[in-house]
Parts: C-alpha cells; structure tokens; sequence
C-alpha cells in the first residue's frame, strides 16, 4: 500500500515479468486499461475528438495501444506519431500497426484543430534521458496551453520519475490533469514538479504480482505508518501525563516564530509549553496566556522535548543554549536558525551526530543546502536521496520540507507527503510545524511516528481549511493550530481505543 518505486526497480520488474509473458502483453495491458481511464473522463456525452501524441518508444506504444482501443471504443481518434530514428521495439512496431489498422486518423503535425475532449499524452515515459526539444517539445508547449483534460501515460512526459524535476537544463513538461502510471507508483510524481505535473496518479500494475517488486523503502505518507501512535487519552491523566515542550527562539524582533510552534505545541495537546527566549522576550501572550515566557539562558530544560531554532537567530547566546540542548537527553526538533548554525558550525554538527536521544530536523530545501554544502537546486534535483543522506549523516529524522515533503529516517526508509497546499507557502508555517513535532514528542511519540504524522496532519489541517474557502490564498500560520487540533481529535475518535503509550 502506498509504495513507491524507482525507475531501475521497475525496470527490473517489468523485465523479470516480460520474460514470464507472451511478447507485447504489458504493452496491450497498459493500453487496454489507460483507454479505459480514457473513455471514463470522456464521461457520457457525444465527445468531440481526442489528441493521442505517441513518442518514438515504448511509451509512444502504449498510446498507440491506447489509440487503437478508442478507436474500436468508437471513440474519434487522432494520432500525432513521432517517429523513431532507429527501428522501434518489435512491440511498438505492432501497436503502430495496430492503430493504423482502426479508424484512428494520423497526422504528422500537431493539427490546430479541436476543441479536444482528452489529450493522451504518450511522448515519453521513464526512457527520456535528455530535455526535450523541437518537434515534441513544440507539442508539449501547445498541449500546456489546452484547457481540456490531459492523461499522461507511466509518467507526463519531461518529467523525471524518480526526483520529480523537470529533465533540463530548460526542459518542459507535460501538465497532466491524470496520471496513469505503469507496474508501480513513482515517487516522481509526488514531490517537487510532481504534484503539479500529474495531477491526480493512478497505478495500473498491469497484473505484476508484488513479488516480482522489491520490498519499497519509500511509501506515500499515509496514516496506516502511524496508526499504532494514536492513543486515546485516560480519564485518571493531569498535565504531568502529557509532556512538557520548551521552544527556544526568539531572538529580538522574532518574537512571534516561537509563539507559533508553542501554540501548536498547546493546540496538539502538550501538557505544559514554555518558551524560552533568547533575547528577553515577552513576560506573558496576551492572546496564548497558557503558554510560560522564560529566559532561555537560565532555563532549565531537563524533562521538556525541545523545539530550537523558530527566530532564535545566530548569537552568541543562541549557539550556547544550542549546544547544550545538542548535549542534553531531551528529544529535540531541530528547526530554522537552528539548521543554520549547526550548518556553520563542525562543533554543533558532531555534537549533533553524537547524541543518543532522538532528534527531528525540519529544514526547508536551502537550510537542506546549507546542511549539506551544496544549492538549493541540488537538494532540489534529488529531494529523496537529500533527505536521506541528512538523516544518514547525523544518525537524525529529517523532514525536508515543500511540496511532497520528504520524511528520512536514519535506516534509510523515507516517506512522501500527499497532504498540503500553496496555502501552506506562507511565513510561519514551518514553526506550527515545528512545534507540532515536539508536541508529539513530549506525548510520547517515538521520533519516527512523530514526523510522519506531524506532516501528514499539518498538510491535513490545511486541506481542510482551505475546503472551508480559507486558503489557499490568505491562508495564515495562526490558523493552522485550531484545525490540527481537530485532525488529531478526529483521527483518536475514529481508531480502536487505545489508551497508555504509543507505539511504533
Ligand atoms: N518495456 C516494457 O515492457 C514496457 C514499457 N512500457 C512503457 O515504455 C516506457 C519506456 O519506454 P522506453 O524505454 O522505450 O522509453 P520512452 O520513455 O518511450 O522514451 C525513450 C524514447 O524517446 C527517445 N528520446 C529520449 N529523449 C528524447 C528527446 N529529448 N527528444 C527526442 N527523443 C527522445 C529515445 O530515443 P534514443 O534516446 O534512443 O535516441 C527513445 O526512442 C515506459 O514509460 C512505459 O510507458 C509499458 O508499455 C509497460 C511495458
Ligand atoms: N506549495 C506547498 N505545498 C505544500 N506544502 C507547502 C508548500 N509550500 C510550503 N509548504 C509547507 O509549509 C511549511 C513552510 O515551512 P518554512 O519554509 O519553514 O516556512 P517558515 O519558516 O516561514 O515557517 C512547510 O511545512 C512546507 O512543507
Ligand atoms: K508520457
């Protein structure tokens, strides 16, 4: 449920069960159910005609397979082919075949006509190697500019299935509305580019038995791996039962980052919330009179999960409180200016690498740049294997944030976000976040268990928010902790009673 693969595995899928069939079988398969997918979007009405572009490989085979189906559907098909230099695949070869045999017109520029009802968009699939461009990119340019709706085959073509990034330098790519992917689901299709680009993503396993897959060490961020955490409260509990979580940050003028997260450390169910300024914050928040102002310097954080680095900018104070949380047993979130002093500092990194107790980095992809030496376009490229390689080097939970926010654990499983909006690119967002992870934490919560949900539930909150015509323009950080606190209470409410400790 929820796997995710990567080009190569499914390479080697698709050839192990290749070799187990009679030749062009998965090829028919993927056009049989992707022609079925088609005629489901046409809907009923008498449709006018539909747009297939078939590439020069296999992927243009399967939109050749697609074509000829419509077609004996009864459906008004026409065919852009792009031709390939070589000989095709012998599978290929018979689809083209096929499809010129129905009642498919072909054409061998993209006609000005329609309107279309559907585009079917079989350039490329997981075999492009290089950005697109002349005829096919000229194709993609003017299938961007449709309004009507666009299935991409295995993968929208230009976009890579793996990281998710449009093939470059200067590449373009396929804005599907669908996505009808082949064998098994691409964790390129929902992160980065992803989102935007394949629209909604089904998987058509083109009856591949899961053994013929590797066991996936990337899944889709759904609430089964986090299931067992939920635990219903105890009527015989007090403040004491339910942690304590101290943020630190704060430095002069960024008094409200640390005031979000302790928030949403309150509005998730913390027992007790303190923050612990830098830089002599606030004596109390008149709007937040349940949170606890202490001076972070002098503040004692045995027995509190902290979250450092909401405003806690880079003094002298900031990097000495910093260390000592490093050096305590607390669970710790790591978020911020936080991220960028340890990124600066090899002392903070190896008492980071060091530490026993769990820690949780939440960086956004240029404090990942800054953790890692590199740009902000490199993380980009390759958000998974970034991800992974920061948790990998400081033995730590990394959220990596953005759309299809990536969750690495140390022992290399990572997870793919689905939940969130644009409503959540807005300043503040990322501390709610942060404070959400400690407040998990501070429950009980193994580190693990406390990322994924933290994400899945503040990329919940905002959906929800914004089905209530709140966002995703104008969407505020202040409003997320009222709606997680309902996400969370909903998703106790709807699990078996489970009460005491949660489990991983
Ligand atoms: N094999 C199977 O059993 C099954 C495969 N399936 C399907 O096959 C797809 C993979 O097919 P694939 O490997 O043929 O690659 P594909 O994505 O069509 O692209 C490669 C072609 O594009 C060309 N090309 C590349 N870059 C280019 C550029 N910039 N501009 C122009 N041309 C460019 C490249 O040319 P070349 O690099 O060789 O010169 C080559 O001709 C997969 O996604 C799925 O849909 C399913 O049917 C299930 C069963
Ligand atoms: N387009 C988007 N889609 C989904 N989530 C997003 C998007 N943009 C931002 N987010 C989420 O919003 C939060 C922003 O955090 P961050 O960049 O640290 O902002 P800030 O420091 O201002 O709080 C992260 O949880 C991130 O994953
Ligand atoms: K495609």
């Amino acid at each position: 449920m929820g796997a995710l693969f990567s080009v190569a595995e499914i390479r080697q899928a698709e050839q192990a069960a290749a070799a187990q069939l009679a030749p062009g079988t998965l090829m028919q398969r993927a056009g049989q159910v992707a022609a079925r997918i088609a005629i489901d979007l046409l809907g009923e009405t008498p449709a006018p005609p539909v747009l297939v572009l078939a590439g020069p490989g296999n992927n243009g085979g399967d939109a050749l397979e697609v074509a000829a189906n419509l077609a004996q559907a009864g459906v008004d098909v026409t065919v852009v082919h792009l031709a390939c230099v070589g000989d095709p695949s012998a599978e290929t070869a018979h689809a083209l075949a096929k499809a010129r045999a129905s009642t498919a017109e072909f054409t061998d520029a993209l006609p000005a006509g329609g309107p279309w009802a559907l585009v079917v968009d079989g350039l490329f699939g997981i075999g492009l190697a290089r950005p697109v461009q002349g005829e096919a990119r000229a194709m993609i340019e003017a299938v961007n500019a449709l309004d009507c709706p666009v299935l991409a085959l295995d993968v929208p073509s230009g976009l890579d299935a793996d990281s998710g990034a449009v093939i470059g330098p200067d590449g373009v790519a396929v804005r599907a509305t669908h996505t009808v992917t082949f064998i098994g689901n691409k964790p390129g299709l929902h992160t980065f580019g992803g989102r935007d680009y394949a629209g909604e993503v089904l998987v058509a396993r083109l009856g591949i038995a899961e053994d013929m897959l590797p066991g996936a060490s990337v899944h889709l961020n759904e609430p089964h791996l986090f299931d067992l955490a939920f635990v219903a409260r105890l009527h015989d509990s007090h403040k004491g039962s339910f942690g304590d979580v101290a943020v630190v940050g704060g430095a002069r003028g960024m008094a409200g980052a640390p005031i979000l997260a302790a928030k949403a450390a309150l509005f998730s169910g913390a027992g007790r919330v303190y923050v612990a300024s830098i830089d002599h914050g606030p004596a109390y928040d008149n709007a937040q009179p349940e949170l606890m102002f202490r001076d972070a310097a002098n503040h004692n954080f045995d027995g509190s999960t902290i979250v450092a680095g909401p405003g806690m900018g880079d003094s002298a104070t900031a990097i000495r409180v910093l260390a000592r949380a490093l050096d305590g047993d607390s669970p710790l979130v790591l978020d911020a200016d936080a991220l960028n002093l340890i990124a600066a500092s090899p002392d903070l990194q190896s008492r980071l690498s060091a530490r026993h107790a769990s820690s949780i980095l939440t960086p956004h992809p240029l404090e990942a740049a800054r953790l890692l030496g590199v740009t902000a376009g490199v993380i980009q490229g390759d958000r998974l294997e970034a991800a992974r390689e920061i948790a990998a080097r400081f033995d730590a939970y990394v959220v990596l944030k953005g759309s299809g926010t990536i969750i690495a654990m140390p022992d290399g499983e990572a997870a793919i976000n689905p939940t969130g909006n644009p409503g959540l690119a807005s300043a503040g967002t990322g501390d709610v976040l942060a404070g959400l992870c400690g407040s998990l934490m501070a429950q009980g919560w193994p580190a693990r268990d406390a990322a994924l949900a933290a994400v899945w539930m503040h990329g919940e909150a905002a959906d929800r928010l914004v089905a209530q015509g709140a966002g995703p323009i104008g969407l505020t950080a202040g409003e997320l902790p009222e709606a997680i606190r309902a996400v969370l209470n909903r998703m106790v409410a709807e699990r078996p009673k489970r009460a005491g400790q949660p489990q991983s």
